[in-house]
């Protein structure tokens, strides 16, 4: 019997992502230890590792959420839509490090950053957990990420098809 209704393969297990998830926290907590930071989680996709990374961090961190949606080549030229934006103490002057899903053609954490960087943070930190490959040659913000990925759809741990398949504990790529 098919699993689920598309194609889907297994890219990423449950164990892979823990265990980068696991790596993250201990160099953060390292690195500002003692310190006070400003998480930010981009919804809807960046909820997973948000809450699974969150969970194991040991110093001071204030948490927020923004929501952000790209539609790009659907209405819009460049096509990224805010739904939540944060204007509030908890970016000026700190430290703030931004949790996303994935990046791919980079549109979203250009306008994330842009955003943040408007209300003068101390330093901006942009952590995805996936890096889509050779999709987005001209960002130009620092950037991390957890796992490098091919170029083609992923679904699973926050990642969505038509609202389906966020609630994947595992990545998958989407095949014909
Ligand atoms: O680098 P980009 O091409 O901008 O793509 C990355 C963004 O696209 C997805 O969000 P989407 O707009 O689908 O919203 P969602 O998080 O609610 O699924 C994903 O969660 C990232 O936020
Ligand atoms: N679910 C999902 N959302 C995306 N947004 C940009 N690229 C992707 C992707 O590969 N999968």
């Amino acid at each position: 019997m098919k699993k689920f209704k598309h194609n889907l393969e297994l890219l990423i297990t449950k164990k892979e992502i823990h265990e980068k998830i696991k790596k993250l926290a201990s160099s953060l907590n390292a690195q500002y230890k003692g310190k006070e930071v400003t998480i930010i989680g981009v919804m809807n996709g960046g909820l997973f590792m948000l809450a699974d990374l969150l969970k194991k961090l040991k110093f001071k961190v204030n948490i927020d959420t923004i929501s952000i949606a790209n539609y790009t080549n659907i209405h819009f030229s460049k096509g990224v839509v805010w739904q939540k934006k944060i204007h509030k103490p908890i970016i000026t002057g700190n430290d703030v490090i931004v949790i996303e899903d994935i990046i791919d053609t980079g549109y979203t954490l250009t306008e994330i950053y842009e955003e943040l960087a408007f209300w003068n943070p101390k330093s901006i930190r942009m952590i995805t957990l996936l890096d889509k490959e050779g999709t987005h040659p001209n960002f130009k913000y620092p950037y991390e990420s957890l796992f490098k990925v091919p170029n083609k759809f992923i679904v699973g741990y926050g990642l969505d098809m038509n609202d389906m398949y966020r609630q994947l504990d595992q990545i998958y790529t989407v095949e014909q």
